[in-house]
């Protein structure tokens, strides 16, 4: 099956800074994949070199197997909601949706107005007397009205409140169940991310530190817990992420495919999601 995203060696440099570098993914289709990462880590700008808003410096981007933006056909196979969840301040509800219309061959009307009464959104008011969520519930209608195979969310969540961030997560679930679509999303919220997403990429200072379907991830990785000294020399078939030490003890993050724990005198223990986003992010920037 074609690979939703693939990337080879992907870098984007803005003048002498490096947004991203070297990224190789490779994600097959059907899945909600989650970017997280700290801020400035390149995110937005992996987003937009998957939608074709911008060109890389170096290596390549597929994205549903050609290269993104390069025609209509390819254009309308994606939807994307950018971070500031773009509108059109003078044009109303309603026109957002004609213009859908007008500009999207496979415009789900239906889908689109029904969407709309269920957020209770009224159709003549202008999108620039909405509300920050509102906004953001607007975007996502015009974006999954295209019917895509992939949408692109850049922080969707982030400017709704906790009630309609809920609601609007399994409203996403719904569609992308009912499209039969992949998607992705940037977010800093992890909760959200374990609730929704199958697939994990942590980017980190430019570079992917980790990807992968989050159920292997999260059997891949342990916590190994005991002093200090029993923690330093660990048995064969252990990459340490992230080794944190306190007077107490320490707690060791390990990379693993050994499914059953090493005889030793530390306490070994499954990790969430969280914890393994901040064992990948705390290491790069201690590598920085
Ligand atoms: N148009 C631009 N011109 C110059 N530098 C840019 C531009 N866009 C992004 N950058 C820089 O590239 C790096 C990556 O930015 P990006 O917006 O991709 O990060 P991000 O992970 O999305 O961050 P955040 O979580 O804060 O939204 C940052 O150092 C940023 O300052």
């Amino acid at each position: 099956m074609t690979p939703v995203l693939e990337a080879e060696g992907l870098g984007k440099r803005y003048g002498r800074r490096r947004a991203l570098t070297d990224c190789d993914l490779s994600i097959p289709p059907g899945r909600v994949i989650g970017l997280v990462g700290p801020n400035g880590a390149g995110k937005s700008t992996l987003l937009q070199l998957a939608c074709g808003l911008i060109k890389p410096t170096s290596g390549t981007i597929t994205v549903l197997g050609q290269r993104p933006g390069t025609d209509a056909a390819q254009l309308a196979k994606v939807g994307f909601v950018a971070q500031d969840t773009p509108v059109y301040a003078a044009l109303s509800v309603a026109d957002h949706l004609r213009m859908g219309a007008h500009l999207n061959p496979g415009w789900d009307g239906q889908l689109a107005q029904r969407r709309i009464a269920q957020i209770g959104l009224d159709p003549k008011q202008r999108a620039g007397r909405l509300s920050g969520g509102q906004r953001a519930q607007l975007a996502l209608t015009v974006a999954v009205a295209k019917r895509p195979d992939l949408l692109i969310f850049d922080e969707p969540a982030a400017a709704l409140d906790p009630l309609a961030r809920r609601g609007f997560l399994e409203n996403l679930m719904e569609f992308i169940a009912d499209l039969g679509a992949s998607a992705i999303l940037s977010s800093h919220a992890l909760s959200d991310v374990q609730r929704v997403c199958d697939y994990l990429i942590v980017l980190a200072d430019s570079r992917v530190q980790v990807a992968g379907e989050v159920t292997q991830l999260l059997e891949r990785h342990r916590r190994l817990s005991g002093s200090r000294n029993e923690l330093e020399v660990l048995p064969p078939g252990f990459e340490v992420v992230h080794a944190d030490h306190t007077v107490n003890g320490s707690s060791v993050v390990v990379r693993t495919n050994r499914a059953a724990a090493p005889s030793g005198p530390w306490q070994w223990a499954e990790i969430d999601l969280e914890a393994l986003v901040l064992a990948y992010m705390t290491r790069a920037e201690a590598q920085r």
